[in-house]
């Protein structure tokens, strides 16, 4: 039980219209009803005076929102106080409640209350997060599904399922010990092995979720003057890079962030390969090579007018993913290449091919991040939790002792407890002290 009351802006900082701030904790409905005279109707937007409790002052005249514990966001006893969104009206009603005895809340408290009253698992409340950082539809959408609990209930499910199997388990080492003849273990370990391949099929889903949660990389590759920071900008629709027709003139990288069919992007343009005893155009050629190996798509483009130079040609083929660009498409149509994949014949000068471009890059965008019909996952958090439970449910079925593998599938449900935060302790603690001898 949390014996603070805790308060903060919960609407955007500086000036507006209207500022919201939030109370939770015990002393709630003293502080509101000393600023406000009487404690509003619960759940009713009710208009008050705010009274300065020392100097009895008006300090604003506002709305009141009276959530009582434990149906509300933190399950606990909350409030809301919709102010005048001026800085010296939030800054003396703040002072006022601090010194009511309610201190500033540090980030993500009042969702960690929450989470500390059982109202969400840690996939919603990271969720939750995601939500208020959500910038593009898709981003939106992930977050939304996840903060409703779509990974809660799977995680929860797979728990309750591991919960089962530990339970064999632990019945099959007591009949072993009674000699009792059984199949227990062995269904435990059919189940372990159902549940470990759902789990690694979930693991294996091209880091679908965490590319929509923190955005594809899209490189530009090419020779010297093959019009790459000329296509970078067409697609940008910006004069982010310089274009010169000074070979090798992009010696950094340069950055433009996209969304692509709701998912986020950062394009960016890189130095033009080919071998050179500049010092600095040397290392833009090693980052544009970094770059390109990082990215999850890449654009490799060549100007149309030119017969694509050795280097170049290799570049195609050692990258059988990427999209193929021909520029300068005004200037010449595109030589026939020997080279896997389409060429997408572009012009940054027309305008010719860009929509096409940018359709293959949505496309691919929505293989790498696209929202599927399973939810996806999306942390490293929760994968490495994940992955080791897959291991622990390996090492427990290869077990040569029957308490080895109740053991590993302990570890197991261990790690899926981690992902969620409920672990069930009780359970957990039950079967590791029922071995224990009475007053030890
Ligand atoms: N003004 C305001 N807007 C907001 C929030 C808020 O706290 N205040 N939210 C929060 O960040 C989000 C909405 N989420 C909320 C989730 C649960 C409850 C809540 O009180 N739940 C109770 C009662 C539900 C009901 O009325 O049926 C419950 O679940 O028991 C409130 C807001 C977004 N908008
Ligand atoms: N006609 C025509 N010229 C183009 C087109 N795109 C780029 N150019 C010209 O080609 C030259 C090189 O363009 P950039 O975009 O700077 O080429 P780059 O690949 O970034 O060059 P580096 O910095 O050397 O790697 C410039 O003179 C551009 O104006 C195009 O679509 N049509
Ligand atoms: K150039």
């Amino acid at each position: 039980m949390l014996t603070d009351t805790i308060f903060a802006r919960a609407s955007g900082a500086g000036q507006a219209a209207v500022a919201v701030l939030r109370l939770s904790g015990p002393g709630t409905a003293a502080a509101v009803a000393r600023l406000g005279g009487t404690l509003p109707a619960a759940r009713r937007a009710s208009l008050r005076r705010l009274h300065d409790p020392d100097t009895a002052e008006v300090l604003d005249q506002a709305l009141v929102l009276w959530f009582p514990g434990p149906g509300s966001y933190t399950g606990e006893d909350a409030a809301e106080l919709h102010l005048h969104g001026g800085n010296a009206v939030v800054t003396a009603v703040s002072d006022a409640l601090s010194r009511l005895g309610c201190r500033p809340a540090e980030p993500g408290e009042f969702t960690r209350r929450a989470f500390l009253h059982g109202r969400m698992d840690l996939t919603q409340a990271e969720a939750i997060a995601d939500l208020i950082a959500a910038e593009t539809t898709a981003q939106r959408r992930q977050a939304l599904r996840q903060a409703d609990g779509a990974l809660a209930r799977l995680y929860g499910g797979w728990t309750e399922r591991l919960t089962r199997i530990l339970a064999q388990q632990e019945a099959a080492i007591e009949f072993e010990m009674d000699d009792l003849p059984t199949d227990v273990a062995d269904r435990a370990r059919e189940a372990a092995a159902a549940l470990a391949r759902e789990i690694s099929a979930h693991l294996d889903d091209g880091r679908r979720g965490e590319r929509l949660r923190e955005g594809l990389s899209i490189a530009i590759l090419g020779a010297p003057n093959a019009g790459k920071s000329s296509l970078l900008n067409a697609l940008a629709g910006r004069d982010a890079a310089i274009v010169s027709p000074i070979a090798g003139t992009t010696r950094d990288i340069v950055e433009c962030r996209m969304v692509l069919g709701g998912v986020p992007a950062v394009i960016a343009d890189t130095a033009g390969l080919r071998a050179s005893t500049d010092a600095i155009e040397q290392e833009g050629v090693r980052r544009a090579l970094r770059r390109a190996e990082e990215a999850d798509i890449l654009i490799t483009a060549f100007a149309a007018d030119t017969t694509p130079d050795a280097e170049t040609l290799a570049q195609f083929r050692q990258a059988p993913g990427a999209i193929i660009v021909a520029t300068k498409c005004d200037l010449a149509a595109p030589p026939a290449l020997d080279a896997p994949g389409r060429v997408i014949p572009t012009s940054a000068r027309t305008g010719e091919g860009l929509d096409a471009l940018r359709q293959a890059l949505t496309r691919e965008a929505a293989r790498h991040a696209g929202l599927g019909d399973a939810p996806a996952l999306t942390r490293s958090r929760h994968r490495s939790a994940l992955a080791e439970a897959v291991e622990q449910l390996g090492l427990a079925r290869a077990a040569p002792l029957p308490e080895l593998a109740a053991e590993g599938y302990r570890a197991a449900l261990l790690a899926l407890g981690r992902v969620t935060g409920r672990v069930d302790v009780e359970r957990i603690l039950d079967s590791i002290f029922r071995d224990f001898c009475i007053g030890k």
